[in-house]
């Protein structure tokens, strides 16, 4: 979006800006949370690598050590299931015990879904509350006092362009992220007395990784398998290096994503009927 392409062009380096910070990135096995965890291992950071399956965040570790520049002591593997509430408390303190402090959160771990709403059962909508909603909004608050006690942090989630405008097949997936964009625009007005610790959101439209292929289908057991190849993706680097960017320049929202879903966004901000129709034309050409 116009705000970020300025930052791009005139704002602050993530080189300069992001130097001894302590990041934790949820699910940094995959996709757009891997291919961040590499670009940040190139700078002075320390590291926590978070999702459920350690031996994926082994090889992950490896890689930032082989061709980043951290060393053994900088990364801290620990797995996290986002969806296990009850575990997220014992996980921050891990980390402060290893680190003594968090500087960045990056909530990022999530699914999406590619089943209609009539063929859905109910517990698809659950289990996407429950992962992308729930497990972003506990840890969090898990978080969240450690910064305000410091009176500083940068709380970094990974919404979607759909969180801004919805498409079919995936209800569960939208809902999930309209209701994120809710939560952290409303804690972004209770932290007005902490200027020191800021919120940003971000939203991506299509990205290359893993996310179509482990979409949940019409069972919260089941995944549809479908890598949407059709689908116009931006390269997962361009979109970490813009996140990054956003991050360090402390934009509330960015939008990140090539042609047309860009302007549709547009769209159904500026003119949300005419946004909804162009959105069908879209999708129908797409999907259909
Ligand atoms: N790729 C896209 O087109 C796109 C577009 C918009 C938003 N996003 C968002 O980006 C984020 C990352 O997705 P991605 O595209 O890299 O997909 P991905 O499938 O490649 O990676 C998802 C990551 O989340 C982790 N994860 C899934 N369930 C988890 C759980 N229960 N507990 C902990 N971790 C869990 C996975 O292990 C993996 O590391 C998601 O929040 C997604 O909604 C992706």
């Amino acid at each position: 979006d116009l705000t970020l392409l300025w930052a791009e062009w005139q704002g602050r380096r993530p080189e300069w800006e992001l130097t001894d910070m302590v990041v934790w990135v949820t699910g940094a096995s995959s996709g757009i949370g891997e291919e961040l965890v590499y670009q940040l291992s190139k700078l002075r950071v320390s590291l926590v690598l978070s999702a459920r399956r350690v031996h994926e965040l082994e090889r992950v570790k490896r890689r930032c050590l082989e061709n980043g520049n951290l060393k053994e002591k900088d990364i801290l593997v620990l797995p996290l299931d986002l969806t296990d509430r009850d575990s997220h408390e014992e996980a921050t303190k891990a980390v402060l015990q290893e680190f003594g402090r968090i500087d960045i959160l990056v909530n990022n771990g999530g699914r999406s879904q590619c089943s209609s709403v009539v063929g859905a059962n109910l517990d698809v909508f659950q289990e996407l509350i429950e992962l992308n909603y729930l497990g972003t909004v506990s840890l969090t608050t898990c978080v969240l006092p450690h910064m305000i006690e410091r009176k500083q942090g940068k709380i970094v989630t990974v919404n979607s362009l759909v969180g801004v405008a919805a498409t079919p097949l995936s209800s569960g997936y939208c809902a999930s992220k309209y209701a994120l964009r809710g939560f952290f625009h409303s804690l972004r007005t209770e932290l007005v007395e902490y200027p020191g610790i800021t919120i940003s959101n971000i939203f991506p439209g299509p990205v290359n990784s893993n996310i179509f292929k482990n979409s949940i289908a019409e069972e919260a057991t089941k995944v549809t398998d479908n890598e949407l190849d059709h689908l116009p993706k931006m390269t997962t680097h361009r979109c970490v290096r813009l996140m990054l960017i956003s991050m360090v320049n402390d934009l509330k929202e960015a939008w990140i994503a090539e042609q047309p879903f860009l302007l549709v966004a547009y769209l159904w901000q500026y003119m949300p009927t005419f946004g909804w129709w162009i959105t069908i034309k879209l999708w129908k050409k797409i999907m259909f």
